[in-house]
């Protein structure tokens, strides 16, 4: 089944920039969904139709089968949780427990069911201790985590996220991607864009690649390994295919590559 549905897309900024051209897009329920393209190749622009935010000038958007209209924008949006890029966008309240509240509050949950999703959804990204602080008064990173917990809070079938690794120190993508791996192990589908392809093609299980609005080619993560494909999007090959590009082997991640090198190793020696 799919979660998201695009057919014969186009949007033109009122200056009449086409930021995207004709997407056609399927995504999987329960996919783990990268979008990928250089600066300016219309990711943004493409999640900001996914909620509603922007609705299509022409051509068409289905949520699980359901069109996204002027009419349906709140049923789109209690099944569809977007993170921008920018935090400052989605944080407004005095405090970052009313933040997160919003959502659900929103949704018309009584006040203890609310307290229960900013909870968990607080402790889900490890915030619980800043729940009484200005949202102004947090660090970027802690700005961001905030802004997830407020989709959390919402729990969502669907969830996006726009760059969400950028500005993350080490742990706390680690403690993100277990996030994402619990919420993918629920049947959710997530659907992030990324600069970072070495992340993304560990992570992913599907991808489409963007170049000035348009869809240079979509897939499996496979893709990432396509050194001329990646050159023509402006990317980097990822590490672990050009590390393996001459041999039989392909690890998608550190680890199936050091075991891989580790068992290379021992047959060597013996
Ligand atoms: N408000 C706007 N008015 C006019 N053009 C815009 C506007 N916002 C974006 N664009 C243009 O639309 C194109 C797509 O922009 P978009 O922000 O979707 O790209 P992106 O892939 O998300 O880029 P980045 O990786 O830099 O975040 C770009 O050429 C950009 O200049």
């Amino acid at each position: 089944m799919d979660a998201i549905t695009i057919k014969n897309l186009n949007y033109a900024y009122p200056n009449g920039h086409y930021a995207l051209k004709d997407i056609n897009l399927n995504i999987k329920k329960g996919a783990r969904f990268v979008i990928l393209g250089s600066n300016g190749s219309g990711k943004s622009t493409l999640l900001h139709h996914l909620n509603g935010l922007i609705l299509p000038q022409s051509g068409t958007i289905e949520v699980f089968n359901q069109h996204i209209n002027k009419k349906n924008l709140k049923a789109i949006r209690k099944k569809v949780g977007v993170v921008f890029d920018t935090p400052d966008d989605q944080l407004f309240a005095t405090s970052v427990y009313d933040d997160i509240a919003f959502g659900p509050r929103n949704l018309g949950l009584s006040e203890p069911l609310v307290n229960e999703a900013v909870e968990k959804a607080l402790k889900a990204v490890d915030i619980v201790k800043l729940k009484n602080q200005s949202p102004y008064a947090l660090s970027l990173g802690q700005k961001k985590k905030a802004s997830i917990a407020g989709v959390l809070a919402m729990n969502p079938d669907i969830l996006v996220f726009d760059e969400p690794f950028s500005g993350l120190d080490h742990g706390s993508i680690e403690y993100l991607l277990t996030i994402f791996n619990e919420l993918s192990h629920k049947g959710c589908t997530l659907i992030i864009t990324t600069h970072n392809v070495d992340l993304a093609y560990s992570w992913g299980n599907e991808c489409v690649l963007l170049k000035d609005g348009e869809i240079l080619e979509q897939g499996s993560m496979h893709l990432l390994e396509d050194s001329q494909l990646m050159t023509s999007s402006h990317l980097r090959t990822n590490i672990l295919a050009t590390l393996f590009e001459e041999t039989p082997f392909n690890p998608r991640t550190i680890d199936d590559a050091k075991a891989l090198l580790k068992k290379y190793m021992y047959t060597e020696r013996n």
